[in-house]
């Protein structure tokens, strides 16, 4: 695996691919920095041993040339993390985006305006790619959230950089921690999943029984579980179409030996709301008119022993409504109970885009061992599959 470190970039142009797809305010303002943060490594060792950056992004989902979706909006964002000044070029091709790239002196940052401008980005369009090519003279891969895209920048560029590709810090670290808990993790190894609905996770519970010794199934996919053994989930939600699923997930979990964990009582409400009233209920008698929206203390304290006793745990989708602070207890203990394990030695990964939400906004980011800058990218490593991001770097 050919990392960054494997080059001296010293009177080099390092083409990076960072995702800068951060979140905006109305004031185009950014509202959460970590994926520029977490891409600094990179760029300062290119700076440091001498070379220079251009940075390529793309930064929402644009159709064709929109303001909104100008990357210059973040520019002072970077220059802020990063302390150096950032130039712009107004189009991520063509001759301004070249003559910008040659003229660039060792220590300077060129940052490329929007790549999803041209449609051919997402097409992956191999002229576009070549113009691309021409803009660095080594080809580094920082993008770990959009390492699942099959797109020009994150993929067939490659191609132009025969021996000179390479995976900038950042993705490196990403593979580095799912190979921690998919391949070789300490066991007892654990995975926690939560979030809304089982048809979102199924590929990832069938892929991820093969690597785990327990497994903790909560949040709102916990109810098409619980009612396909039978119980009363009252007007929870529920995947009826997904029970017979359900049934043979917990087949196969026993034939492979795992531990299957599932909530045992819950926190009940009767609307989908923070002015709801609420009551704890076992998790298989919910009274009509009532929805499990978390997970009851009983369930808690059983998920805690399960935390503690293991050595890797991998951790997606939160435990209850957590955005809705009645139904945050849930999500915010199982946080404290990673923690404790984390600090006590266990290696903890959370991925997957709610999950790291909820271990942001409850303060838990620097409590877990791994934290991954990738939604959509995390899901499908988990589910298996090789990343075409990640492949065009290895091939
Ligand atoms: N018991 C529940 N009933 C309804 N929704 C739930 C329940 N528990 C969790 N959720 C919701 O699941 C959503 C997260 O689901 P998902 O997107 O699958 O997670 P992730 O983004 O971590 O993969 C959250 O918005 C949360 O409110
Ligand atoms: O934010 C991203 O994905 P994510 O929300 O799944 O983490 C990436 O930048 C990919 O963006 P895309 O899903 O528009 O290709």
């Amino acid at each position: 695996m050919k990392t960054i470190d494997d080059f001296n970039f010293e009177n080099k142009r390092a083409l990076i691919r960072v995702d800068f797809n951060v979140p905006l305010n109305d004031n185009f303002e950014v509202t959460d920095d970590t994926r520029i943060i977490s891409a600094k490594p990179t760029i300062i060792k290119v700076l440091e041993d001498g070379g220079s950056c251009v940075l390529m992004s793309h930064l929402g989902r644009p159709k064709g040339i929109q303001d909104e979706f100008s990357l210059r909006h973040i520019v002072p964002k970077i220059e802020d993390i990063l302390g150096v000044e950032v130039k712009f070029s107004g189009d991520c091709v063509g001759e301004e985006a070249e003559s910008m790239a040659n003229n660039l002196q060792p220590g300077e940052i060129l940052l490329l305006e929007n790549l999803r401008f041209h449609d051919e980005e997402k097409k992956g369009d191999e002229s576009f790619s070549k113009q691309l090519s021409k803009l660095g003279d080594i080809y580094v891969n920082d993008a770990f959230g959009t390492a699942h895209r099959a797109h020009a920048s994150t993929t067939i560029v490659a191609q132009y950089f025969k021996e000179t590709k390479c995976f900038g810090y950042l993705l490196a670290k990403e593979i580095e921690s799912i190979k921690k808990v998919m391949e070789d993790g300490e066991k007892p190894v654990l995975a926690i999943l939560g979030g809304a609905k089982v048809s979102s996770k199924i590929t990832v519970i069938e892929n991820i029984l093969d690597k785990v010794n327990h497994l903790i199934i909560g949040g709102g996919m916990t109810f098409t579980f619980i009612k396909a053994q039978g119980g009363q989930i009252g007007d929870s939600i529920c995947e009826d179409d997904k029970m017979e699923l359900a049934h043979d997930i917990l087949k196969q979990a026993k034939a492979k030996n795992v531990q299957v964990h599932l909530p045992v009582d819950v926190v009940a409400a009767n609307a989908f709301s923070n002015d709801a009233d609420t009551q704890i209920v076992d998790v298989s008698k919910i009274p009509e008119g009532w929805q499990g929206l978390d997970a009851g203390p009983k369930s808690l304290e059983n998920f805690d022993v399960v935390v503690q006793a293991c050595k890797t745990i991998l951790w997606n989708g939160p435990l209850g409504v957590f955005e809705l602070e009645k139904f945050a207890k849930g999500t915010i203990a199982l946080g404290d109970s990673i923690a404790e394990s984390t600090a006590n030695g266990a290696f903890s990964l959370v991925g997957g885009g709610d999950s790291v939400a909820a271990v942001k906004q409850f303060g838990f980011e620097k409590k877990v061992s791994y934290v991954s800058t990738g939604g959509g990218a995390m899901l499908e490593s988990l589910e298996g599959k090789t990343l075409p991001g990640i492949a065009a770097i290895l091939s």
